[in-house]
């Protein structure tokens, strides 16, 4: 079997290096732009075609966009054989998942109504009313039993009842986090230890983990354990890109592992983003903790912007369509003004609103359903960008998406719904004028464009003029901002105009 690589000219000797080092616990550190996801998939294929193992070569990122790039990318390069069974490129949630399974499986502890098979969900408020309260009830494991506590927590929030969760988890739910308490919980008991060890050294041979500097201590934890089964572990990633701290991510343990698990590093310096001087010195001078300038210009063509913020990119000017109207939270109402959005963007870009999928989750909507929607939803825009009154859109679009969903939406307005609309309303109203796409960082990781415009606040502007420091999230989070350009990152001003030339001071 050949490798089908889709770059041009082929991997450099250091990519073929790095992919190709038969050391058993690699470290591969690389620059932004660098060929990290080839790199790692070129790993993927030499160890699934030519470790001389029957085992699985697992991969595994942090989230399902980085995970479906790196599988896309494997499959060019490979071909669809590449993943066959038992070969796998998961989120590290399923493995987690996989896991607690075998351990239910293997009797090492115990589901109510003794279930086996689990339908792990992203959060409770997404499938399970919820109520303004401090009291949030916790799955736990009481020795090798599955139980439900209640927690007494500092902050009101909404929250289900601890009764429609035990009720849930009896019907086989859980979500992602209550099945990683639970596997970390069951880890601690020697015996089911023993069988996860088991398990991984008997059915997988090599472990590839992308981005582990977004990577929690539970994730390291199942790292070293992989290593303990005796995988051959390959951990990729940049610790300047490290960005999900909010989640609980502990960039700063990655050192200790590759030190304490001897990792062998191979580095990947050179940058095949930059396609000018400017952008180069700018990404160099970044990394260097230099201070940097991106002065105002004239305006034009960005092909993004990037912010810190989803809420500074709505208020950035008639030209700029944000591509969510912020994190999803599970909010009905938030999730119907998604599904609005999403057929601006798609008619105006192609792709999806950035949370349509978790928009239609929250409303239990599936694609049926959504084809059925659209056509309702494409007459509201019209009416948006028409002079219809905002309040009549607002019970306009709960009659639409109400036809549809089961869950309850608002009866009264607030301002907060009808700002959505009223935002969409001014970008609709923008004739003529080229709307650019717009993201937050977050979602921009790993992406890149031709021309970037970044939004940046007076404080973020002092913060890259005094240079940025690689310990700092917030420094890091510009960092990634800045580096998605392959010929410019310029700073475009609030009014919609674009600077110039990069200056670093
Ligand atoms: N050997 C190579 N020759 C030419 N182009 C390459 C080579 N390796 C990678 N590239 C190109 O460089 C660009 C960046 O690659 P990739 O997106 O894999 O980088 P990355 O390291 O994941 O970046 P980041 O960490 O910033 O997300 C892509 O357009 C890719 O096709």
């Amino acid at each position: 079997m050949g490798t089908r690589n889709d770059i041009a000219g082929g991997l450099t000797g250091e990519q073929l290096v790095a992919a190709g080092t038969p050391h058993r616990r690699v470290y591969i550190r690389a620059a932004p732009g660098s060929g990290k996801t080839a790199v790692a998939a070129q790993r993927f294929g030499i160890q699934r075609f030519h470790g001389g193992d029957q085992r699985a070569v697992l991969a595994v990122s942090f989230t399902r966009s980085a995970t479906a790039e790196l599988r896309d990318r494997v499959l060019r390069q490979w071909g669809p054989d590449v993943l066959a069974w038992p070969h796998r490129i998961v989120t590290l949630d399923t493995v987690v998942c996989d896991l607690l399974v075998y351990l239910l499986d293997t009797g090492h502890i115990c589901w109510p109504s003794g279930h086996r098979s689990l339908t792990v969900i992203d959060s409770w408020p997404v499938q399970l009313p919820t109520k303004w309260s401090r009291m949030e009830p916790a799955v736990a494991l009481g020795g090798n039993q599955v139980v439900v506590q209640t927690l007494r927590r500092s902050t009101q929030a909404n929250r289900p009842s601890r009764q429609d969760v035990a009720a849930a988890l009896a019907e086989g739910f859980c979500t992602h986090q209550d099945a990683r308490t639970l596997l970390e919980a069951a880890l601690a008991l020697q015996g089911a230890r023993d069988a996860v060890l088991a398990c991984l050294a008997n059915t997988a041979g090599a472990l590839i983990v992308d981005e582990i500097f977004d990577a929690n201590a539970f994730d390291l934890s199942l790292v070293r354990l992989a290593v303990d089964a005796g995988l051959a572990v390959t951990v990729v990633g940049d610790p300047w890109q490290a960005l999900y701290g909010f989640r609980g991510a502990r960039p700063d343990l990655v050192p200790e592992l590759v030190r304490d698990t001897q990792f062998v590093q191979r580095p990947l310096r050179r940058s095949f983003r930059w396609t000018t001087d400017g952008q180069k010195r700018l990404a160099d001078e970044l990394r260097a903790g230099h201070g940097v300038i991106l002065p105002r210009g004239q305006a034009g063509d960005v092909d993004v912007v990037l912010s810190l913020q989803w809420k500074t990119l709505w208020s950035s000017g008639p030209h700029v369509l944000p591509l969510a109207y912020g994190s999803a939270k599970g909010q009905v109402h938030e999730a119907a003004c998604t599904l609005l959005l999403s057929e601006v963007t798609k008619q105006k870009f192609g792709v999806d609103a950035t949370f349509q999928k978790e928009a239609l989750i929250t409303l239990g909507i599936d694609a049926e359903a959504l084809e059925r929607l659209r056509p309702n939803l494409q007459q509201l825009i019209t009416d948006l960008a028409g002079t219809a009154g905002i309040a009549g859109i607002w019970s306009d679009l709960n009659e639409v998406v109400g036809a549809e969903t089961r869950r309850r939406l608002p009866k009264k307005r607030n301002h907060h719904h009808t700002a959505r609309l009223e935002n969409l309303r001014v970008l609709l109203h923008a004739d003529g004028n080229r709307l650019i796409p717009a993201l937050t960082a977050h979602q921009a990781k790993g992406r890149e464009w031709n021309n970037v415009g970044v939004l940046l606040t007076n404080s973020e502007r002092e913060t890259l003029a005094a240079g940025l420091v690689q310990t700092r999230e917030d420094h890091r989070t510009l960092y990634v901002a800045l580096t998605r350009a392959k010929q410019a990152t310029r700073r475009i001003a609030d009014s919609g105009s674009i600077s110039g030339e990069i200056e670093a001071t």
